[in-house]
């Protein structure tokens, strides 16, 4: 019998990588309503490659990936409608207004342009001046503003977030970080990629970290909580130093 109450997202034994060379091998990832997994490793650990598989742009070589129930293997179609992903800003078609990208996502989505979780997100990300200019032309961060207001379009329960806070000044990242939390607390669930502790504090409820495609270690909420935001830094860059001691020994 189907799970009633299925996670948001439940990744078992997933291998994946590009043409023959696999990347990532034995991921396990569960997200629960209201829960924010921070993806942390190395550069080219494989990150961005797990969310590739997880969002279905590049297909898996083993194991499973449902969202919210639903197979995404089986049913693709079904499974997309229910995460937002916000894509590499360098991914965003140059050639498109802010305004055409955001109709092409809402017809995607078969949502208005516009359905945000609130109303004012254009003014909150302080991007109305820039709706109707291509994209083409656009800083870094105003890159970065619309890939996640593509994401968050339809209000998805799953938002899939790659390193999607680089490059926003000090005020649109507080604004993000406030709206992703209040998404948290109302159900939605996440899983970002970043390099920002700082960033992401003690906000997120469990951190995986990826050593050479593999998870290597798990952080669970109560010793996030114990970390704290500075010791959080610590223990990170330690495992990181462990990491790189032990790739050196073999
Ligand atoms: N399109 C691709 N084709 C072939 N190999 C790729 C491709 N994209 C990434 N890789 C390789 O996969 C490995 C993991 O890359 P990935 O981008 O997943 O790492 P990451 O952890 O996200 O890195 P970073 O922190 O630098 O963004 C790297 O060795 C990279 O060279």
């Amino acid at each position: 019998m189907p799970d009633a109450n299925p996670p948001l997202l439940a990744v078992a034994g997933v291998a994946a990588g590009y043409g023959r060379t696999e990347i990532i091998t034995g991921i396990d990832l569960t997200v629960h309503p209201g829960s924010f997994t921070a993806i942390l490793g190395a550069n080219g650990s494989g990150k961005s490659t797990l969310l590739r598989a997880i969002s279905g742009q590049i297909p898996i070589l083993a194991g499973t990936i449902r969202i919210a129930g639903i197979d995404l293997a089986t049913a693709p179609e079904h499974a997309k409608r229910q995460f937002g992903y916000a894509v590499d800003p360098a991914d965003l078609p140059p050639d498109l207004t802010g305004q055409q990208y955001l109709e092409l996502i809402g017809s995607i989505r078969g949502c208005h342009p516009h359905a945000w979780p609130r109303d004012d997100l254009i003014t909150t990300l302080q991007f109305g001046p820039w709706l109707r200019t291509n994209i083409s032309a656009y800083s870094l961060g105003t890159r970065m503003k619309l890939s996640l207001m593509g994401a968050l379009l339809g209000t998805p329960p799953l938002l899939l977030l790659d390193e999607a806070l680089n490059g926003l000044d000090p005020l649109i990242l507080a604004r993000i970080r406030r709206l992703l939390a209040e998404l948290c607390a109302a159900g939605h669930g996440l899983v970002m990629s970043t390099h920002m502790l700082a960033t992401i504090g003690t906000t997120c409820t469990e951190m995986i970290m990826i050593e050479s495609g593999r998870v290597a270690h798990r952080w669970t909420a109560p010793m996030i909580a114990a970390a704290g935001p500075t010791g959080l830094e610590t223990m990170v860059v330690a495992t990181l130093e462990g990491a790189v001691k032990a790739s050196v020994l073999f």
